[in-house]
């Protein structure tokens, strides 16, 4: 399978001697959705945010698509799209006004730049509330807009850090299969996600991170047989207790 990221022992000190994030190490196929799942404070969000270029690492290097997020920041930033857990989006514009001005920034002419706000619109699903100022969406349809404003552009590599927080089952059902198609369709992911039922569901394969170290990576099915668990939540659980006995 062609290589889509490659992680390489990728650390964040944010003081010096302690580790946000250590040694962190994987790798990304194309079209293969990957997560990465721990508790709170464990360097989901500090690994993602080096690999999207906005923090430095302190030691190791990724590679998306071919670029180094070291030398070449500017072709990796061209080659991913990221969708942060509290993303906003500008609240006086509306919906269409959003995708329009993101299509902008990503889009090298105007003909594409129409083409990725054609396809956010399918994407999203907001019809006609696509006209309606943002600042009076609710959270799940501020949600979908973002969502389709980080896939329109076809990025090979989409970053999403919770996809479907504040979605309702329905939406969220809808969430995951598009990015199951997408995927299907030679798309990669990297989600980060405290939903372990989601991500048994969506991901191929899944990282278990706590404390800055990725201490498990595999496909679901397979953890959960070797540690006898019934669900991923179990495999979790197990990782992150024995971690902690060490
Ligand atoms: N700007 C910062 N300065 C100092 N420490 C930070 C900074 N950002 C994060 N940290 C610390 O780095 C560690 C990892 O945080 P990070 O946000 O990456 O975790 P996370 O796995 O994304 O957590 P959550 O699931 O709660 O979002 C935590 O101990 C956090 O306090």
């Amino acid at each position: 399978m062609e290589t889509v990221l490659q992680v390489k022992g990728l650390s964040k000190q944010y003081k010096k001697g302690i580790y946000a994030s250590h040694n962190v190490t994987f790798d990304v196929g194309k079209g293969e959705i990957f997560a990465l799942i721990g508790p709170n404070g464990a360097g989901k969000t500090t690994t993602i945010r080096m690999i999207s270029t906005l923090l430095q690492a302190t030691e190791g290097d990724a590679i998306v698509a071919g670029h180094s997020i070291l030398t070449e920041p500017d072709m990796v930033r061209k080659s991913i799209t990221y969708l942060p857990d509290e993303a906003g989006a500008y609240k006086t514009m509306t919906g269409r006004e959003y995708l329009e001005f993101m299509a902008s920034i990503y889009a090298d002419n105007g003909e594409q730049a129409y083409e990725f706000v054609k396809r956010g619109c399918e994407i999203c699903e907001l019809g006609d509330r696509l006209n309606d100022k943002i600042s009076n969406y609710s959270r799940g349809m501020a949600r979908k807009l973002l969502l389709a404003r980080a896939i329109m552009p076809l990025p090979a590599l989409a970053i999403l850090d919770e996809p479907t927080s504040g979605l309702d089952i329905i939406n969220a059902l809808e969430i995951r299969r598009m990015i199951r198609k997408l995927a299907s369709e030679g798309m990669s992911f990297l989600l980060s996600s405290h939903n372990m039922l989601e991500i048994e569901y969506v991901s191929d394969r899944v990282g278990i991170i706590a404390k800055g170290e990725l201490l498990e990576v595999g496909k679901p099915a397979e953890l959960i047989e070797k540690y006898g668990a019934q669900n991923l939540e179990e495999v979790f659980e197990r990782v992150v207790l024995d971690r902690e006995v060490l």
